[in-house]
């Protein structure tokens, strides 16, 4: 089948790339012409892991392209994807001007049946402008042609996308139009073999479950969170905790990971927007406030254990911080947990020395000539002259480090360990002080 794809970034080009390896026509256009002429030689510009092997596989068999002209795109595919960022408006809504962009797009060159699908996550209710703002330019230029919107919300996780894609739990279809299920029941049939994860609904609800999984989910681990600061001051291990509720199936062991806080490009944005739909029907949904009151509060726990640890004394100190981006296995820093930190230790007068397996590059363009921050080639190299060390992701890498070196090299003996990765009566067998996450600190003698 053919498919145009608009943005190529994580789900554009994961969407794209799977989209292709099943044997379709894809055609992906961006408007950033840097990151079209990367892709075009060969150069992802992102990391996922098994995305460079997808892209060059099906760009090489000239079934994925790569380009800027929009009314080539528009012309190409039967599907037309919007695939672009929903970044949050100051108001914390989500921000709907590239979605609309591409609707405006379409419908200055739409000349043929297309189906518009929807894989950004939108409010309830962005289905309908995108359906508006195509006819409008249809009608501008005095043309006819026939189109369907449907919803069809994306829930990869980066790190896992490739996967994630290929074997979804679920494909959720919202849609007004019987034909526009069948076309896309076809479309998805190769990732729908094993049972069928098709679930058709109507567009408004297609378009709430997506902010509704992700809500559930920042919920989890809010609620872990702060259960953890609980534990921490009674005196429990939350870890211990942890395993004890998992155990209960209605509960189960998944996001359920105290730690230094929910990051990336969804769960931030996608909480405050729901919460901003609800208060604009004049609906206070106090649930989803707290959910992120207390995942900012948590972002600030690694730098306020540090600051209690030196008496508040961060001026002249520095700090190694191992991990950057805002989970393993990408180098994606958007609302990063290690830039609230790194952030709050600079206001203070620290400086920091990180490394983070794949994300250097976005720190890089994040802090560009940055004199407070130096990035070092590995994480035994961030050690040299600091204060402690501070482990914001937790990269396998990580997790079974040297830990006498650590101790030799530190001029304090201490880790804060966000993410929870170490034993604390081994580190403090070792000379070490230790302090994570929902567990009383360990103090060596
Ligand atoms: N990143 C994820 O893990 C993930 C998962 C599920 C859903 N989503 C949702 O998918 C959407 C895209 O997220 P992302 O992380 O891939 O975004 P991204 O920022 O990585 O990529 C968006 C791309 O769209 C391009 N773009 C902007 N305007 C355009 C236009 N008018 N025409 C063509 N291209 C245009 C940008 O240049 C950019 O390359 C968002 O709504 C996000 O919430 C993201
Ligand atoms: O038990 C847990 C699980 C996750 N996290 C943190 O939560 C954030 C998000 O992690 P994850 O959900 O694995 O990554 P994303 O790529 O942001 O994926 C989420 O957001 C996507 C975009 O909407 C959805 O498609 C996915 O289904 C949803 O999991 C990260 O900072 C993690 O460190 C925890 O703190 N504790």
């Amino acid at each position: 089948m053919r498919i145009t794809i608009f943005g190529s970034g994580y789900v554009g080009l994961v969407t794209g790339a799977c989209m292709a390896e099943t044997g379709n026509h894809v055609v992906c256009v961006d408007i950033d012409q840097d990151k079209i002429d990367r892709l075009n030689a060969g150069d992802v510009p992102i990391y996922e892991p098994g995305l460079d092997q997808y892209i060059e596989r099906n760009r090489a068999a000239g079934r994925l392209e790569f380009t800027t002209d929009i009314e080539y795109g528009v012309k190409h595919g039967l599907f037309q994807f919007i695939a672009v960022g929903t970044p949050p408006d100051e108001d914390g809504s989500a921000d709907l001007r590239h979605v609309l962009a591409v609707a405006r797009s379409i419908g200055e060159h739409i000349d043929d049946y297309r189906i518009i699908v929807d894989k950004s996550t939108v409010p309830v209710g962005t289905a309908d402008q995108v359906k508006s703002a195509i006819q409008e330019q249809i009608s501008a230029r005095g043309a006819a042609a026939e189109f369907d919107v449907v919803s069809n919300p994306e829930f990869l996780k980066e790190g896992a996308a490739i996967n994630d894609f290929m074997k979804p739990d679920r494909i959720i279809i919202g849609t007004d139009n019987p034909r526009t299920t069948e076309l896309l029941r076809a479309l998805y049939e190769p990732f729908n073999r094993n049972h069928d994860r098709l679930i058709t609904m109507d567009i408004r609800s297609a378009e709430l479950t997506k902010y509704a999984a992700n809500a559930m989910l920042a919920t989890k681990i809010s609620f872990m969170n702060e259960l953890a600061n609980i534990a921490e001051r009674l005196g429990a291990d939350i870890e211990k905790v942890r395993i004890g509720i998992g155990s209960d199936p209605r509960i189960g062991y998944h996001f359920i990971y105290p730690g230094a806080g929910y990051g990336g490009s969804c769960f931030p944005k996608d909480v405050r927007a729901l919460a901003r739909s609800a208060s604009d029907i004049g609906y206070d949904a106090e649930l989803m406030n707290a959910v992120e009151a207390v995942n900012d509060r948590q972002k600030q726990r690694m730098y306020t254990k540090i600051s209690e640890f030196f008496g508040g004394e961060l001026a002249g100190r520095t700090v190694a911080v191992w991990g950057l981006s805002f989970k393993p296995k990408t180098d994606d820093m958007r609302e990063a947990s290690s830039r609230t930190l790194m952030e709050a230790l600079w206001a203070e007068g620290a400086k920091v020395r990180a490394y983070d397996p794949e994300a250097m590059e976005e720190a890089r363009r994040l802090y560009p000539n940055e004199p407070r921050l130096a990035l070092c080639e590995n994480a035994k190299e961030t050690l040299l002259g600091a204060d402690a060390l501070a482990i914001v992701t937790e990269w396998q890498e990580f997790r079974s480090p040297d830990f006498q070196l650590i101790k030799d090299s530190l001029t304090h003996p201490v880790i804060f360990d966000g993410r929870n990765l170490y034993d604390p009566d081994t580190l403090v067998s070792l000379g070490l002080n230790y302090f994570a996450i929902g567990r009383s600190g360990v103090v060596a003698n």
